[in-house]
């Protein structure tokens, strides 16, 4: 009787588990079936396989298959990366102001790969819920007092970095790429820890430790388990708790320094070291990008030249605080992020509802939405024939010339700098919901440096330099300019 009874109930339990998990895969399946219905309406090439075009995209570049998938099949396309991976790409600008403002959160596998590598952040996390917080906080702590650090870059920063330069000289020129990690470095750090952060002695060992990080987070990130069970993970994890250690140690020794900006802004060591690393490695891919410019158009670099002497005369004020006037110069800094934005595709997704666009397309929730910037950034519709050119002049509007005569130079071309987030097409800091919170920073940063490097040097290529190749991935996320050989000429 009580066998007959534990029967029963084990046959009770049994069904009751077997109904679960069949509604559980019935449920997945109608929604792999709603999936596909949804996609079908929105024109892409047809798939080869039940797979989808995954194969296509490990054989080439990304942003080729785009470019070639958008002149075929129109302004909105959609490619399958798996049976239940839809990517759909964008490419009419109206559309991807609409799509960057509707579409509020980031993929997954961004916020684990921060995540996984600087430990728990609610900064480059996937929900937009999650992060609008302090997005917001840190937006108001970025326009204040860290704006105006940013535009004075310390001369301790400028004289050790040109004195490595001109060692690097004797021995032949010193790579661009180099030069620009640790001038973007230097700048994010000064500007976040202050002063502290450029006597700290630890500062250059924890740049390497950033940069070995930054070239294995993607991957790692891209596991949906953790694997625990490979050795070369619990290596990566060791590099990133060092990092963590050595993030809280400096913090520490500014909290001792009375800094108090510092610890209002940023307690949870996460997002730090999130921040240094984006800033970092974005800024330093536009430092490199300029840096190319400009020894490649020797004529812009005499006219910026021409600029800072001409600021400094009309304002009687140091270069660093002049930049804004400087239109020459913030439209080098504009059209090099025009024509190499820091990543080449911008990404979101909107993890729980369909979007639907003013167009009447309907992209699926889940579906991972991309923006080609780099195509978008260099479309002939919108910039112009040239615009593969390097042409900084297309963000600058001529203006009256300055009326005082004693205070203008002869030969100075009056100018002003036109509004670049007014460009339909310029995204280089994204757009929209996500938008970066750190552009105004990064580029009064940037420019304040040239302002200063400029003002005291000109940048030559190193002779034999001159060959370079084509452009290279770096990093799963940076697309650089090759890393020519610079050398610094001090002026007369
Ligand atoms: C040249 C330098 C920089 C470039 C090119 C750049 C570019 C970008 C881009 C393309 C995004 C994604 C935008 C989108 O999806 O619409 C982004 C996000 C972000 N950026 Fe930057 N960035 C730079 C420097 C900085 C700096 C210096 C900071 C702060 C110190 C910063 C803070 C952020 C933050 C917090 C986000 C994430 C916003 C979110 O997920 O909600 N960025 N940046």
């Amino acid at each position: 009787m009580a066998a007959s009874c534990f029967e029963r109930q084990l046959n009770a339990i049994s069904w009751v588990s077997l109904i679960t998990v069949t509604a559980f895969l019935l449920v997945k399946l109608a929604n792999i079936f709603g999936l596909w219905i949804k996609a079908r309406p929105i024109p892409g090439p047809p798939c080869p396989s039940f797979y989808g075009h995954g194969h296509l995209i490990t054989r080439s570049n990304l942003t080729d298959i785009l470019y070639k998938c958008h002149m075929k099949y129109g302004r909105v396309v959609k490619l399958w990366l798996g049976p239940t991976q839809l990517l759909v790409s964008i490419e009419d600008s109206e559309l991807i102001k609409e799509v960057l403002w509707k579409a509020e959160d980031k993929l997954p596998l961004t916020g684990r790969a921060f995540r996984l590598a600087f430990g728990k952040s609610s900064l480059f996390i996937s929900s937009f819920d999650k992060v609008e917080h302090q997005r917001k906080l840190l937006e108001v702590k970025l326009g204040g007092k860290l704006l105006e650090r940013a535009s004075l870059i310390p001369d301790k920063i400028f004289c050790s970095i040109i004195e490595i330069a001109q060692n690097e000289t004797t021995k032949g020129g010193i790579e661009c790429e180099t030069i620009s990690l640790s001038l973007a470095f230097s700048i994010l750090g000064s500007t976040i820890f202050g002063d502290v952060f450029l006597s700290w002695p630890k500062a250059i060992v924890y740049k390497e430790l950033l940069m070995k990080i930054a070239k294995d987070a993607c991957f790692w990130g891209s596991y949906s388990v953790t694997p625990f069970w490979k050795q070369e993970f619990w290596r990566y994890q060791d590099s990133c708790t060092r990092l963590k250690f050595l993030t809280e140690e400096l913090a520490k020794e500014c909290r001792q320094n009375c800094n108090t900006e510092f610890s209002w802004a940023f307690e949870p060591c996460g997002e730090l070291i999130s921040l240094m690393f984006h800033g970092s490695l974005t800024m330093a891919a536009l430092v490199a990008n300029i840096l190319t410019r400009l020894v490649t158009h020797l004529d812009i670099q005499d006219e910026i030249y021409s600029e800072i002497v001409m600021a400094q005369k009309v304002r009687r004020k140091t270069y660093e605080q002049n930049v804004e006037g400087m239109p020459k110069l913030l439209a080098t800094v504009y059209e090099s992020a025009r024509l190499l934005p820091a990543g080449p595709l911008l990404q979101r997704c909107s993890l729980d509802n369909d979007l639907n666009l003013k167009n009447g397309t309907v992209i699926p929730a889940g579906a991972i939405i991309v923006v080609p910037v780099q195509l978008v950034q260099s479309n002939t519709e919108t910039w112009g024939k040239d615009a593969d050119k390097f042409n900084p002049y297309r963000f600058v509007l001529p203006t009256e010339p300055i009326s005082d005569k004693k205070e203008s130079l002869e030969g100075f071309d009056s100018c002003a700098m036109k509004e670049p987030n007014e460009f339909e097409a310029f995204l280089p800091f994204g757009y929209g919901a996500r938008a970066c919170i750190g552009q105004k920073l990064a580029v009064r940063g940037i420019s304040s440096l040239f302002a200063a490097l400029l003002g005291q040097y000109e940048i030559r290529l190193q002779s034999g330099s001159e060959s370079n190749p084509k452009p290279t991935m770096n990093n799963y996320i940076l697309e650089l300019l090759p890393s020519p050989k610079i050398v610094f000429i001090k002026r007369k």
